[in-house]
């Protein structure tokens, strides 16, 4: 009985604790369920033949197309079987057994991670170890988003129009590259991996990628860089870079555009605003710049410059006179030859027009810069043939020193512009220096500039006229139109202060067209045998239109053309321009008089003689004013009388005052004579009866 009641205690005993244990297996079965269903994952537990043991709502949620099957005990193989034929792995259509087989495989061997894509497109990360009873645990991911993200990334990255490259932050190794770098620096991507940034760099600018610290350039710094293409051209490229990771690693997306072109028409740009598009050369812009930097360096080292203002003589001739072209074209020739000329150390720019500066460092003391200028003018001044015509630049030359004349940049050129004044006026071939007080004259010399503008306008110009007597007769053949300047503060002006700079100025046309007009409209008034001569200078023959000017004068007045006598310096035809010489005979041609003024002062007067079938020689007052003091001066009267004898031309003596001058003139059988001895210059209304004057002054002289 005790016995049977142990034994009745034992077995409930033991009941006991099994039912105590199976509670306990189930409550850590319940705790196990509630901590997977817990879990954003997807969990799965097999036992070591591969059947469900257990798993989570997220798992049968994954897996809704076959989860209608899952049972303890089932083959996971066998869901896998029902999943495939149900459609439910896109990547087995097709390949069914071959893609079981893989699959299979890795859970046989469980320890990667691999991806799976479902039928309604979700990408699953599939990763699964074994546990230590056997059995597998499998836990499943839903990537699709991350694989979206990484699709639109592919494509953003490898469909970019932008050359783009993946770089490894440490080795700066390119782990890839889109089709647009591909293209664009000619390397294939399998190339690509092969290299790293440094070497897409120029070799002169790998320093850039250094000094740019790839720290920076990932720290969203954009940087200009010098790089290679494949081919070894040389392009430049902003590149813009960001650090992102790529495949579970760090890298830096650097996108790469390419700005070769627009740097290049940068620099275009650059310099053409510094440069003259005619000559090459440096413009006034850079010019200006240069000498401001130039000084202030020279100032702190002490040294010295001279700046060489260069001015063509006959470049206005040439424009006018061969056309625009050829005016080019001789701009282009001195900038060739001034650039020839110069050594390496001298600056060399055109400033506009027929103006070029030369900035020239020199050793104290030195004369090099004269040197040079003389150098520069003597090269200016042969002859070139520009166009298919022989053409000679002429250059005069303003130099000013630093810091003997100054050492402020911007008094520099102002002072070779004083100096160029002076080396003109001196007539031009020449070269002057700077000297102080010129600075006065000019702004003297503008002054009056201005005031002869207003002069024409306010009527303050006017007409002398003085006799030209025929020495015979005694009777007054004409009269030489001379023009008179009456300004209100100054009083009278001479001629011989305001028409070389009406002629500089350009002003002489104007004037020149007043004096014609005025004096064509008197000597119609006259008796129909006087004459009326107007001087010409040969800045009228520059600008041209002389001829028309001439015939709409005599149109409107109606002065016959035999009774206009134009006086013309030798000045006009040292220039040997051929169109002035064709308006010398135009204007012959109407009938027109024209005289050779000033007669024996040029240097080769005779042969001028030969270029032009003059009417009169006007024997110059130089060799009248002591002609019956100076054997030399009456041997030369002597001379040009018969030598007007033999021509046919009319000679007429200027200045004669006294009248022993005129008994010897009359002695020679000189035609005809003016001078101070007859009558002073008078205005029109003053003017004495033709002949009563003339006779008295040949009374004196008998
Ligand atoms: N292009 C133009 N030039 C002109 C015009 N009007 C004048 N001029 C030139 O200016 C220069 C000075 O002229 P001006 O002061 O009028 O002197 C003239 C005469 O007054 C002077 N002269 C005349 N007789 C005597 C004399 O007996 N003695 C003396 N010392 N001087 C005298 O000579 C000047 C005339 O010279 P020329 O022209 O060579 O006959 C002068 O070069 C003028 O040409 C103008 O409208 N246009």
């Amino acid at each position: 009985m005790l016995r049977r009641g142990r034994q009745r205690t034992g077995t409930l005993d033991a009941a006991l604790r099994l039912a105590a244990a199976e509670q306990e297996a189930q409550r850590a079965r319940d705790q196990l369920r509630a901590a997977i269903e817990a879990m954003p994952e997807g969990v799965v537990f097999l036992d070591e033949d591969g059947r469900y043991i257990l798993w989570n709502r997220q798992y049968a949620e994954i897996y809704a197309g076959s989860a209608d099957l899952f049972k303890v005990g089932e083959l996971l193989e066998d869901q896998l079987r029902i999943g495939v034929a149900r459609g439910q792995y896109p990547e087995a259509v097709g390949r069914e057994e071959e893609w079981l087989a893989r699959r299979l495989a890795l859970l046989a061997n469980p320890g990667g991670r691999h991806e799976q894509l479902l039928a309604d497109g979700r990408w699953i990360m599939i990763e699964e170890r074994r546990t230590d009873d056997g059995g597998t645990i499998g836990i499943r991911v839903d990537i699709t988003e991350m694989k979206q993200r990484e699709a639109s990334f592919r494509l953003l990255f490898d469909e970019n129009p932008l050359p783009m490259c993946l770089v490894d932050p440490e080795s700066l190794m390119v782990r890839r590259a889109n089709t647009a770098a591909c293209q664009h620096y000619g390397h294939d991507d399998a190339a690509f991996r092969t290299l790293s940034l440094l070497d897409l760099h120029h070799p002169e600018s790998r320093w850039d990628l250094f000094r740019d610290a790839w720290g920076t350039i990932a720290a969203d710094k954009d940087r200009t860089w010098r790089q290679l293409r494949a081919d070894g051209s040389t392009i430049e490229v902003t590149a813009f870079a960001r650090q992102l990771t790529y495949e579970g690693a760090p890298v830096v997306l650097t996108a790469f555009v390419d700005v070769t072109e627009r740097r290049r028409s940068e620099e275009r740009m650059t310099h053409m605003a510094r440069h003259d598009p005619l000559t090459g050369l440096p413009n006034r812009l850079a010019y200006g710049e240069f000498i401001v930097e130039a000084v202030s360096r020279a100032r702190i080292a002490g040294q010295h410059l001279s700046v060489l203002l260069i001015d063509l003589d006959n470049f206005k001739t040439v424009n006018d006179t061969l056309g625009h072209s050829v005016g080019d074209e001789l701009l282009q020739q001195v900038a060739s030859r001034l650039r020839e000329c110069l050594g390496d150390d001298c600056f060399v720019a055109r400033l506009g027009g027929d103006e070029f500066a030369v900035l020239v460092p020199v050793a104290p003391g030195s004369v090099a810069d004269e040197q040079i200028a003389a150098r520069l003018i003597a090269n200016l001044s042969t002859t070139a043939i520009v166009g298919g015509h022989q053409v000679a630049a002429g250059a005069s030359i303003g130099i000013a020193r630093m810091p003997a004349d100054m050492d402020v940049a911007e008094q520099f050129l102002k002072n070779a512009d004083l100096a160029l004044y002076r080396a003109k006026a001196a007539g031009r071939g020449t070269f002057r220096h700077f000297e102080p007080g010129m600075d006065e004259q000019l702004q003297r010399r503008r002054h009056l500039e201005m005031d002869l503008r207003q002069a024409l306008v306010r009527g303050e110009l006017s007409l002398h006229y003085q006799p030209l007597v025929n020495l015979q007769s005694g009777r007054t053949s004409g009269y030489e139109a001379l023009l008179r300047w009456t300004h209100p503060e100054r009083g009278s002006v001479p001629p011989a202060d305001f028409i070389a700079l009406a002629e500089e100025t350009g002003l002489i046309g104007d004037i020149g067209r007043f004096v014609l007009e005025r004096a064509c409209a008197d000597a119609a008034a006259w008796p129909e045998d006087t004459k009326v001569a107007v001087n010409l200078s040969p800045a009228q023959f520059r600008n041209g239109g002389i001829l028309a000017t001439v015939m709409r004068a005599l149109e409107r007045t109606g002065l016959q053309p035999s009774r206009l006598e134009l006086e013309i310096t030798e000045s006009l035809l040292m220039e040997k321009s051929e169109s002035a010489l064709a308006t010398l005979r135009a204007l012959r041609a109407l009938g027109v008089g024209i005289s050779m003024d000033d007669f024996g002062t040029g240097y080769s007067s005779l042969s001028y003689l030969r270029s032009f079938p003059f009417t009169k020689i006007k024997i110059d007052k130089s060799f009248i004013r002591d002609l019956h003091t100076s054997p030399d001066s009456q041997a030369i009267v002597s001379a040009i009388v018969s030598l007007g004898r033999s021509l046919k031309m009319t000679v007429i003596a200027e200045g004669i005052e006294d009248p022993a001058d005129l008994a010897l003139l009359l002695a020679e059988g000189c035609v005809e004579g003016q001078g101070y001895l007859f009558s002073v210059p008078l205005p029109l209304d003053q003017l004495a009866p033709h002949e009563g004057d003339a006779a008295d002054a040949e009374d004196a002289a008998a």
